[in-house]
């Protein structure tokens, strides 16, 4: 079993519920998640991170959901998360922010220090590793919040946006960094950007209003551009084709 979400609802207060009764199993392998602004990606992402407890119904990774008490700790060791905003934590070097999420997530001090180097020779900010993380980039503190996530060697990684903000060779890089993690582990990224889907991910999953528009394989949501579409575009194609018939 992959992660599930069962019968999921959430609200932000007292506003509308951005999940509703959400049902949903990820797939296997490389998946990426769609949808236009405000769509739930985000919410989706921080439930299944545990981040965010729903009111009501269940999430699972394999056999451990994290609203057991029992199950907590193991869970949210196994389900990297990087949140849409990273954060620099005030005094800590990179590595040592690498380490102490490691470190949080239960791996012990000294295995968090070790792994914290290869994480961020991984995202390719290891000739930072000493400078304070609060001297970083926007995106250079995104390649961080990845690292954090490899240090204690999730099952899954969540990955909310991790392009947003890098510059097209850092792109590129995080590309890289994908294939290499795939062979590991089950990744889900969310974006905006929809270009070289094929070449990356196994999946596609388009979310609108909470309310899941497309789940099915690469090829064949590539599959639903119009037949004028410009070559290269056709993710562009077939996403706009599909919300705009649902809208
Ligand atoms: N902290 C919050 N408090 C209140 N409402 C929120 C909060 N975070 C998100 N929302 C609302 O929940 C809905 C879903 O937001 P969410 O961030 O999950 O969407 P998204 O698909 O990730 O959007 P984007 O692509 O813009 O990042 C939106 O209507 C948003 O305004």
């Amino acid at each position: 079993m992959s992660l599930t979400f069962e019968r999921c609802s959430y609200a932000y207060g007292r506003s509308a519920p951005v999940l509703n009764r959400f049902s949903l199993e990820i797939p296997s392998g490389c998946t990426v998640l769609l949808g236009p602004n405000g769509a739930g990606k985000s919410t989706l992402m921080s439930v299944g991170a545990s981040w965010l407890k729903p009111a009501s119904g269940k999430v699972t990774w394999r056999s451990l959901s994290p609203s057991t008490r029992r199950d907590l700790v193991a869970y949210r060791k196994a389900v990297g998360w990087l949140p849409q905003n990273v954060t620099a934590m005030p005094g800590l070097t990179v590595r040592e922010q690498a380490a102490y999420v490691g470190w949080l997530k239960g791996v012990s001090r000294r295995d968090a220090w070790d792994a914290s180097a290869q994480a961020l020779s991984r995202v390719r900010l290891r000739d930072l590793s000493e400078r304070k993380s609060h001297q970083l980039s926007g995106g250079q503190l995104r390649r961080l919040g990845i690292a954090g996530a490899l240090v204690h060697r999730s099952e899954i990684l969540l990955l909310d946006e991790p392009t947003a903000g890098l510059d097209p060779s850092q792109r590129q890089v995080f590309r890289e960094l994908l294939g290499e993690l795939r062979e590991g582990v089950q990744v889900v990224v969310s974006t905006h950007q929809t270009e070289d889907l094929s070449d990356i991910y196994d999946h596609v999953i388009v979310l609108e209003s909470g309310t899941v528009r497309y789940q099915g394989g690469t090829e064949g949501f590539l599959s639903m551009a119009p037949s004028d579409t410009v070559p290269g575009r056709q993710a562009e194609g077939a996403y706009t084709r599909l919300i705009q018939r649902e809208a």
